[in-house]
């Protein structure tokens, strides 16, 4: 008869190291890491960015996203020379450890996060939070008709241009850009938002559903700092509540720094812009823009400022252990 060799003690599992308390939350299911590092004491390397978003290794995300205090932040300093009661600072990381200045899905996702840990009370008026793209202004909203039920916030986005001047406004146009998939090469409208956009359409859903994102787009001429890329098809216009048109659109993205996300706030405010600049006068001010994580809402505020309106959700606590994180296999 043979004997089965009593099994060796099992080896003790690793003990846990450091623990980084963080929370995960996504604005249309674009999805972020962020962290209460509220008296700046956290070295954010963008090696440690790229552990907490890889979605294997990590706890995934397309960002990281620290709430610090404005004053802990040369950047943040220099906005409260000018806007004292920007007291917390957006400190927003792309997945792959680059820095941004500004992402709208994530203000928002923010401004909930800040109201989750008592920094901010939304019936007490605005969050005035400070970006590398100045100052965002930030209250809750009703849901517009028709969209699921949720938490809105609307945010002030400051003031967009097109880079390309005078003459992208009479053209339309200002970049060529190669999608894999597509064929052709399409012209498109660059527009900048705090951070850099190109917007090119597509006549109907099915080359919306052909263009292979998982590959960055083409763009011609080179964006000096680099560009998110949205892909959209105009999808008309209905009256709204108020009997003023509303336009809607579909989008796509490929974000700079991260790859295709679900929703991209400020792209969704740079697509809706392009598509009103491309209409001409009487174009809608109000924007609905599908994106594949939802639906948000774009306002061309008669300030030349535009807002950005949508859901906000947390979806989890958790402590990362920061050795485990850092072991990662090829
Ligand atoms: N998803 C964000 C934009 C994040 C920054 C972007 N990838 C960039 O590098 O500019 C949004 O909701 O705006």
């Amino acid at each position: 008869m043979t004997t089965v060799p009593a099994p060796s003690a099992a080896p003790a599992a690793p003990p846990v190291a450091a623990g980084l308390p963080v929370t995960k939350g996504h604005g249309t299911q674009n999805d972020f890491v962020l962290l209460d590092d509220r008296d700046g004491l956290l070295d954010l390397t963008p090696a440690l960015v790229r552990e907490l978003a890889d979605r294997r290794a990590g706890l995934g995300g397309d960002g990281v996203i620290r709430l610090v205090r404005s004053a802990h932040l040369p950047e943040g300093a220099a906005l409260l020379a000018d806007v004292p009661d920007a007291t917390w600072f957006m400190d927003y990381r792309n997945a792959d450890g680059s820095v941004a200045e500004m992402c709208g899905n994530g203000v928002r996702v923010v401004a909930a996060f800040a109201e989750r840990l008592g920094l901010w009370d939304a019936s007490d008026g605005e969050l005035v939070l400070g970006t590398r793209a100045g100052v965002r202004r930030v209250r809750r909203v009703p849901v517009p008709d028709g969209l699921p039920d949720a938490v809105w916030y609307a945010v002030d986005m400051g003031r967009w241009y097109l880079p390309g001047g005078e003459d992208a406004v009479r053209d339309g146009f200002d970049a060529q850009v190669a999608v894999a998939g597509l064929a052709d090469v399409r012209p498109a409208l660059g527009v900048d938002v705090g951070n850099p956009h190109t917007v090119l359409a597509l006549p109907g859903p099915e080359e919306l559903d052909a263009a292979d994102l998982t590959r960055a787009p083409e763009v011609r001429p080179v964006p000096p700092h680099g560009t998110n890329v949205e892909l959209v098809v105009p999808l008309g216009e209905t009256p709204g509540p108020d009997g003023a048109l509303v336009g809607r659109v579909a989008m796509r993205v490929h974000e700079r720094g991260v790859g295709e996300t679900r929703s991209c706030g400020t792209g969704a405010c740079a697509a809706a812009l392009a598509v009103r600049t491309w209409a001409g006068a009487g174009a809608p001010d109000v924007w609905l823009v599908d994106v594949p994580g939802g639906t948000v809402r774009v306002t061309a505020l008669s300030d030349g400022h535009v807002e950005l309106a949508g859901p906000a959700v947390l979806v989890a606590t958790a402590t990362v252990d920061l050795a485990a994180v850092a072991t990662r296999t090829p």
